[in-house]
């Protein structure tokens, strides 16, 4: 997940697909980019060598021109480091001086935080990260304040989600937010049940087709996700086959297939929040089985694991950090709304934790959040190639076999439903570590669904939950998730003890070196959301400023071994090179 423990991105940054993609199932990336990026002074002194040009860019230009942004804050602050573009190695800090030993280099804002699930409630501040088991002034929040129906056996009904050392920690992290996560904790905990599953009928919708045989039209969104399957199935229809698209290509491919799972999904959402061909509205009941009965029949006859009844604790935790992440963005987009109309009211909500970006004159952005690299392609091309290795080309005959008698043998609904097998053969050359991203897609609209339909939710919130709602589509999602993947930093206790994960989006273009130049330290108190960056030596002008990903005790193959697998990059910093040479 981090940058010194588990997960980091590579250069293969997700390019725009070759195909239309359809207005109601992927409105634009992101409007707030776009004014992030125009709102801030955008001067290019972006410093780029241009014997370097050859080799590709780490991500696409957006990204780039985000990048200048950073720079410029950086630059006003005058921090003696700079982005630049190295060869095999994407943008980079370079000093732009002389930097002596035990100096500060740089300071960044963490935008988002996630608790390792063992910590919710075992007395760490959520906010700066203290322990505070022994604090009276503890502020806890429960997962819901009406919460008297415990899906969970396993939980304790009065354990709490959020601690904070105090009500100053929890405005710093903002309490509308906090209550938030917490409401989304609580759904994602619910059991998914094929009983409560039983309430929903799956009425899937379908349209006239060129032999005829199919008539009706629910939604113009939904009628677009058979083509999508289509396209992806034109594209790849083996997983060796999906390993030879080129990055735009396999870019296209997993459009089609997200855009897909997106079409599926549309109509029975619309038929909830619409009501369309009902006369009266949908009981609670039958809302909470809409997600459990399409996981079943998304997912299903795959991979068990896929439609697990309970959410991991892992997929939590990602879950709160995406929400969390989307939550400040649309605060951003009303901000930004708000200042754009000079609404009075509106320009008074502060950005929680504004206050302590005051090193760096503003805090990180959502889009410095989307300048970090996204790592999709990298992770599902590794993902395949794990499971392709695993597989001889007998093996691959003998399943492909299982698999078609599996689509034959699906459940009614998917019998209903012409275009269930083709999902089904798509989803058959899909890595399962994708599926389980679907998952977790599933549970977060789930849980946004209800939040939305709740009549207890906060009216005073200026991002309801319907605001969440309406802004997730699987391109947000996966633009939060990859770019989560591999660029988030360890939080650690005293004894080195893993709390949970910040991503840091500003610190996220110092690169690796099995001999740092630089070391990273949590800043403390009311700044603990901040890290520092201390150079540990001389450092030369021009020269590159390197954090370590992790352990760099051991050889240099079992490194180069690591940093392959677990970051998907082979390491060029000077030691490996000069061991290599030996
Ligand atoms: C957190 S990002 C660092 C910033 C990144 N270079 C960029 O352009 O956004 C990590 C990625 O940088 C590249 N990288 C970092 N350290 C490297 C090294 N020592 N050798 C080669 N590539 C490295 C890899 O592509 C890695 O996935």
């Amino acid at each position: 997940m981090n940058l010194d423990l588990d997960r980091l991105s590579t250069p293969s940054g997700l390019k725009a697909s070759s195909i239309p993609i359809h207005p109601l199932l992927t409105p634009p990336l992101d409007d707030s980019l776009s004014t992030a990026a125009s709102l801030l002074n955008n001067t290019p002194n972006f410093s780029t060598d241009p014997t370097t040009q050859s080799q590709p860019q780490p991500d696409d230009s957006l990204s780039l021109k985000l990048t200048n942004t950073v720079l410029v804050s950086i630059a006003s602050h005058d921090f003696p480091i700079k982005v630049e573009l190295l060869p095999n190695k994407g943008r980079s800090y370079i000093a732009t001086r002389t930097i002596q030993p035990q100096e500060l280099v740089f300071v960044a804002e963490a935008f988002g935080t996630t608790m390792c699930d063992p910590w919710l409630d075992c007395g760490i501040c959520h906010y700066c990260w203290m322990n505070i088991q022994d604090r009276k002034t503890q502020v806890r929040l429960p997962r819901s304040e009406n919460d008297n129906s415990n899906n969970n056996k396993g939980r304790k009904r009065s354990e709490a989600v959020m601690v904070f050392c105090d009500e100053a920690c929890l405005n710093l992290y903002g309490p509308q937010l906090a209550g938030t996560i917490c409401r989304v904790e609580h759904k994602i905990r619910r059991t998914w049940s094929d009983a409560g599953a039983r309430h929903w009928e799956l009425r899937l919708p379908t349209f006239a087709r060129a032999d005829g045989t199919e008539t009706s039209s629910a939604t113009e969104a939904t009628t677009y996700y058979s083509k999508w399957i289509e396209q992806a199935l034109a594209m790849a229809d083996t997983q060796h086959s999906i390993l030879q698209l080129s990055d735009q290509d396999l870019a296209s491919f997993l459009n089609c297939a997200w855009n897909a799972l997106d079409g599926l999904i549309a109509f029975q959402e619309s038929l909830i929040l619409d009501g369309h061909d009902t006369k009266r509205p949908y009981t609670q009941e039958q809302s909470e089985s809409l997600y459990p009965k399409l996981a079943k029949y998304i997912l299903g006859g795959n991979n068990d694991a896929s439609i697990a009844p309970k959410t991991s604790d892992d997929d939590c935790e990602m879950i709160r950090l995406i929400s969390e992440i989307l939550y400040r963005r649309q605060l951003e987009m009303i901000q930004v709304a708000a200042e754009r109309s000079s609404n009075p009211i509106l320009t008074r909500t502060p950005i929680a934790g504004a206050e302590t970006g005051a090193i760096l004159g503003q805090s990180a952005t959502f889009a410095d959040y989307c300048a970090m690299q996204s790592n999709e392609l990298v992770a599902v091309r590794q993902q395949l190639q794990e499971e392709t290795d695993d597989q001889d080309q007998d093996q691959d005959q003998d399943q492909d076999q299982d698999q078609d008698q599996d689509l034959d043998s699906q459940d009614t609904d998917s019998k209903r439903d012409p275009d269930s097998r083709q999902w089904r053969r798509l989803l058959s050359v899909l890595p399962s570590q994708l599926l389980n991203s679907f998952y977790v897609y599933l549970r977060t609209r789930d849980a946004y669904l209800l939040l939305t339909l709740d009549n207890t939710l906060n009216p005073s919130d200026p991002v309801l939950p319907r605001s969440l709602h309406q802004s997730l589509d699987n391109t947000i999602f996966r633009t939060i998730l990859y770019r989560e993947v591999a660029n988030s930093f360890g939080i650690r206790d005293s004894t080195e003890e893993l709390l949970g994960f910040a991503v840091f989006p500003r610190a996220s273009f110092f690169n690796h070196s099995c001999r740092p130049n630089i070391e990273k330290r949590r800043r403390q108190g009311n700044k603990a959301r901040q890290m520092e960056y201390w150079s540990t030596g001389v450092i030369e002008s021009g020269e590159e400023c390197c954090i370590s990903y992790g352990d760099i005790s051991k050889s240099r193959d079992e490194r180069q071994q690591r940093l392959e697998d677990m970051y998907f990059f082979k390491c060029s910093c000077p030691r490996c090179q000069e061991e290599e040479e030996e």
